[in-house]
């Protein structure tokens, strides 16, 4: 498997990297919300801008990333606009999706873009060579907030992301049961030996919280911690996270 540069990070080599949500609905608060970042392990910082107010006003992107760049310094940072099918808290017209993705790849503030799988295809293609023309790498995620697809489906996701073009490929499950995060885990070790690119993949809520910490063995290379709070079921503080993942690492 190969990893993928991001600033000083390697995504896909080592202890799986901690990413930190941002999830404010205010620029003055989000922008505090980042300040905080840096009394916490955080590897990567998460925007999602779904949880933005007045998020499709023309300009909106530019009124916000420059500032956010400035203080996460060299921190990387994702953009991520989660559609309510995808569990996220607004939903968006495929224009209006490909647009926000579109000025935020074209804002110069942000190293990697989230590319929901299942938006317009077209969308998905243009917005992979933007990205790529742009230097900014692309995570292709799938998440299925209600339920765990079979290993079979999990994996044909991940390989079609890889396909599409992918940089990262990225799915989020609910489990029913245990029985749930063994699919997950199993989808996860399959892939890393067989994709190309590297994978993140998470069971949500606490049913699946082993699926969080150990991605060093099952081969997921990010990991979602808080620093206050949470965008998904299921995500720890990223001290407490930071601290299981050196155990985990110092007893391999
Ligand atoms: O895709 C993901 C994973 C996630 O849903 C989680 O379960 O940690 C959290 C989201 O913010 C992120 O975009």
């Amino acid at each position: 498997m190969n990893f993928v540069p991001v600033r000083n990070l390697r995504l896909g080599e080592g202890t799986p990297k901690i990413c930190i949500p941002l999830v404010s609905p205010s620029d003055e608060a989000l922008f505090e919300e980042a300040k905080a970042l840096s009394s916490y392990p955080a590897d990567l910082a998460e925007w999602r801008a779904d949880y933005m107010e007045d998020i499709f006003r023309e300009g909106r992107l530019h009124e916000i990333l420059p500032r956010l760049r400035e203080i996460l310094g060299n921190t990387p940072l994702i953009f991520t606009f989660r559609t309510t099918r995808e569990g996220g808290q607004q939903s968006a017209s495929p224009d209006q999706y490909k647009k926000l993705a579109e000025d935020a790849i074209l804002s110069g503030c942000i190293d990697l873009a989230d590319i929901e799988l299942f938006s317009q295809p077209d969308s998905i293609k243009e917005l992979t060579a933007l990205a790529k023309e742009n230097g900014v790498k692309t995570i292709f995620s799938s998440h299925d907030f209600y339920s765990t697809p079979s290993c079979g489906e999990l994996l044909s996701r991940l390989r079609q992301m890889e396909k599409l073009g992918a940089d990262i490929a990225k799915i989020a499950v609910m489990p029913r049961c245990p029985e749930d995060v063994l699919i997950l885990l199993t989808a996860t070790v399959t892939a890393r030996r067989q994709l190309s690119c590297p994978v993140v993949t998470m069971a949500m809520a606490g049913t699946g919280l082993i699926s969080r910490v150990w991605g060093e063995i099952f081969g997921s290379c990010l990991t979602f911690g808080t620093a206050g709070r949470a965008s998904a079921p299921g995500q720890i503080d990223a001290r407490e996270l930071k601290c299981v993942l050196d155990i985990l690492h110092n007893n391999l």
